[in-house]
């Protein structure tokens, strides 16, 4: 039997329809007001720039605005700071993307949690993080979130499964824990010191691989049945999980690419329309 497709670029555009109808409600009754995105890049990283450029395309899909802010390599965690206090001040902005990684001299953690908790629509901050783990209401962090939203939309069920999510990043593997968790799964969360990882991997009914190596989780490690998520993204259209062989035997798996990074900008989006809603019409 072959797997299930999770089909998170299809799951994407579906929604896209949804958040343009939203949009352009917002702006017959909002006084032509629309939400708007602020998306900041620092640096010239070649492939930062397009996952930014490809934030800014869907908005424009949706018809919703993006103002983009794009700063030097050099600068500092102050001057980064003064351009997020600005942009958390400004009343038009709804949503705010500080773009992973900031250059090293940057004071990364510093700079999401100056983000206003209203318009963390990426779910980077502390706070953020903190009120999702906790189970109130917080923007999820994009990529996590996204996954969840994939999971739901095809009834993969959760409670009382045992979910090992490989990686324990900021704005992935501990917001993905946090949010299975949340959801009742069983969760276990791997990491590059963990012993033993294939054993872990074994004993999984839902595998997150969120480890930034090319096809570094292979596929005999990977159990029948399995719900496979491949939230990694590397040249050549890997991802973190080596998939092909899995296709046969797994219940369902993300396929890289038209997976989880399609639902990531999409959820950026969602999460953007959800503040721009509540702030310009008061939902
Ligand atoms: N503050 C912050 N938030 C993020 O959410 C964030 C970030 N920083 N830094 C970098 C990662 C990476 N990321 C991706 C988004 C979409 C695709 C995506 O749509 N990929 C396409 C393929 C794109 C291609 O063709 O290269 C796909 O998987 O189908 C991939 C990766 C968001 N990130």
């Amino acid at each position: 039997m072959s797997a299930l497709l999770l089909d998170g670029k299809a799951l994407a555009a579906k929604t896209e329809q949804e958040l343009s109808a939203r949009i352009s409600e917002l702006k017959s009754d909002g006084k032509g007001q629309t939400p708007i995105l602020a998306t900041i890049l620092v640096g010239d990283d070649p492939a930062s720039a397009t996952y930014v450029r490809m934030k800014g395309n869907a908005c424009e899909r949706i018809g919703m605005e993006s103002v983009k802010v794009e700063m030097p390599t050099e600068t500092t965690t102050e001057q980064l700071l003064a351009k997020i206090d600005e942009l958390n001040n400004n009343p038009n902005v709804h949503g705010i993307l500080l773009q992973h990684p900031v250059p090293e001299q940057i004071d990364e953690r510093a700079c999401f949690d100056a983000i206003a908790l209203q318009k963390d629509v990426d779910g980077v901050t502390c706070l953020g993080f903190g009120r999702m783990s906790m189970g109130e209401k917080a923007y999820g962090c994009a990529t996590p979130k996204g996954i969840m939203r994939i999971l739901e939309a095809y009834d993969i069920e959760l409670a009382g499964k045992h979910a090992v999510v490989v990686g324990r990043s900021p704005i992935l593997g501990k917001p993905m824990a946090m949010m299975l968790l949340g959801a009742n799964a069983t969760v276990t969360i791997c990491h590059s010191r963990t012993k033993n990882l294939a054993d872990h991997i074994r004993q999984a009914d839902i595998v997150v691989g969120a480890v930034g190596r090319p096809e570094f989780i292979k596929a005999d490690w990977i159990k029948d049945g399995a719900v496979v998520i491949d939230a990694g993204y590397h040249p050549g259209g890997v991802g973190d999980i080596e998939l092909a062989p899995l296709v046969e035997r797994v219940a369902a798996y993300t396929p890289v690419p038209g997976g989880v990074g399609p639902m990531t900008i999409n959820t950026l989006i969602y999460q953007t329309v959800d503040s721009g809603e509540k702030a310009i019409a008061g939902k």
